[in-house]
């Protein structure tokens, strides 16, 4: 291990490329890459292309070495989890950092990699005005305000006591916004802190809120699932938008540097340890409904990545929309379908796809990740959740979408015997 922790809240997330000189042995090795800094002490001896070439570059700036050689997206995605801060910018150099973390993503992956990347090339968003500078010998500023009304550009002077709270609007930087449907941006927000997590459990969400005469308390007030699970230094809300929706009107019109208002987490309590301890897990959903699932999955990939024991055996996905076109996160969630899928453990997706042939969707079908025609009616839900070996104490079924789908869905697993206390919807 390093011997210097990542930094805390209370210490800067900027450091001089004397600082970063400072750690170049094999015991305590950073890095400057593209104007961030990585403490890349524990990866020396993983790093495929050796310790020693790495260790040329200890303590120092790897960006022409880094992409000198070709480096992959999982690669990129690798250093992310080392990071620890941004470089101090020379005189002169005060552009958007944003310009310089294109390098985390692989132009031919874009949008496979977007949602696991915190940095994204800024010509994706809509906007390409360069972002707003950090003052970077300061902590990055926080606004807040006190319900009901939204407090205008109260800078605090001190640390934020948390990165959210759930009595208190905060608000948050906008650091890239990325259309990956025809109608679901996904919006990626810097914490106070790039060394910290949004505390923030598998089906939890937060509030977003915007001053609004029209609403009560002159607060418009609505409920998102960040997308994103354990990442330091900031979170994702992926959200589809409604033509008439009033959040989505609001949302439509953000872009990078702007700041969103956000509070929480709420919503159930730590599912965790009932995922890991089912047998199965049936996770029904419709359009945005998939966010508190990605939710779920992305925790389970995890915990199988850290070989914590569980006795859960099987994910199944049952995911409705119009069209392909419509589909959220379909890539992402094929990826993790395959990365997870092993002789002990399989997690199936099925979408069901209403306004495409059977014979276009056949194409895309593999063997973990199925596609059909139609609507997600009775017949499809039953085929699906009665096939399983389980017995039913033993499943758990999460359900999100519209009032209607999630009344209809609940009431067909209780009749087929499912227990109450095994049904959960967001
Ligand atoms: C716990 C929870 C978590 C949520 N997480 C997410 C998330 O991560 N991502 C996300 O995109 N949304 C999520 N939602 C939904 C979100 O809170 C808003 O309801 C949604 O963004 C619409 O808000 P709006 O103000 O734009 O639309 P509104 O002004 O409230 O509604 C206007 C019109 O939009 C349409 N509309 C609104 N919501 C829906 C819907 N769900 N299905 C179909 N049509 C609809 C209808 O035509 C409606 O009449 C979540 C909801 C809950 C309860
Ligand atoms: C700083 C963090 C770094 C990370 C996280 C990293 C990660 C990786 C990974 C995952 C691979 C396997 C191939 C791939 O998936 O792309 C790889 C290969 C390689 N890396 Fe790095 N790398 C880093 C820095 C460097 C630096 C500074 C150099 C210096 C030249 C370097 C040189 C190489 C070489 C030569 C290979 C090819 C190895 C082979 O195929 O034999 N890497 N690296």
């Amino acid at each position: 291990m390093s011997s210097m922790l990542p930094p805390s809240s209370a210490s800067p997330s900027y450091y001089s490329r004397e600082q970063v000189s400072a750690h170049s042995s094999e015991n305590d090795c950073w890095m400057i890459c593209h104007g961030l800094v990585y403490d890349v002490t524990t990866y020396l001896n993983e790093h495929p292309g050796g310790v020693n070439l790495m260790m040329k570059n200890a303590g120092k700036d790897c960006t022409s070495d880094f992409e000198a050689m070709f480096h992959s997206p999982k690669a990129r995605n690798i250093l992310k989890k080392y990071l620890i801060g941004e470089l101090l910018p020379e005189k002169n150099q005060l552009l958007g950092s944003m310009q310089r973390r294109s390098h985390l993503t692989n132009n031919n992956n874009q949008i496979k990699n977007s949602l696991l990347s915190p940095f994204y090339s800024p010509s994706t968003s809509s906007s390409s005005k360069p972002v707003e500078v950090n003052p970077y010998n300061k902590q990055p500023r926080v606004q807040t305000f006190k319900e009901p009304q939204l407090a205008q550009n109260i800078t605090s002077s001190s640390t934020p006591k948390s990165v959210m709270s759930k009595s208190m609007f905060m608000d948050y930087k906008v650091m890239l916004v990325q259309n990956i449907t025809s109608d679901t941006k996904v919006f990626t927000m810097k914490l106070p802190s790039l060394s910290e997590f949004l505390p923030l459990k598998p089906g939890q969400h937060i509030q977003v809120a915007f001053s609004d005469k029209d609403s009560e308390n002159n607060l418009l007030v609505r409920k998102y699932t960040p997308t994103s699970v354990e990442n330091r230094g900031f979170f994702e809300l992926t959200i589809k938008l409604y033509n008439h929706g009033k959040m989505s009107q609001k949302l439509s019109k953000i872009k990078i540097g702007d700041t969103i208002s956000a509070r929480g987490p709420f919503g159930l309590d730590d599912l965790s340890e009932r995922i890991l301890n089912c047998y199965q897990i049936f996770m029904i959903c419709i359009g945005s409904g998939i966010t508190p699932m990605y939710q779920i999955i992305k925790h389970v990939a995890k915990e199988i990545e850290e070989k914590t024991p569980m006795k859960l055996r099987h994910m199944t996905l049952l995911y409705g929309n119009k069209t392909m076109q419509d589909i959220i996160l379909e890539q992402n969630l094929t990826t993790v379908s395959k990365e997870v899928t092993t002789q002990e453990f399989t997690f199936e997706i099925f979408h069901k796809v209403s306004r495409e042939p059977q014979d276009y969707l056949n194409t895309f079908s593999t063997e973990n990740v199925h596609y059909e025609a139609g609507r997600m009616d009775e017949d499809y839900l039953n085929k699906h959740t009665n096939d399983s070996q389980a017995d039913h104490n033993s499943c758990l079924f999460f359900i999100c979408g519209t009032d209607e789908f999630v009344q209809q869905t609940k009431h067909l697993l209780s009749k087929n015997g499912h227990p109450q206390q095994n049904i959960i919807a967001f």
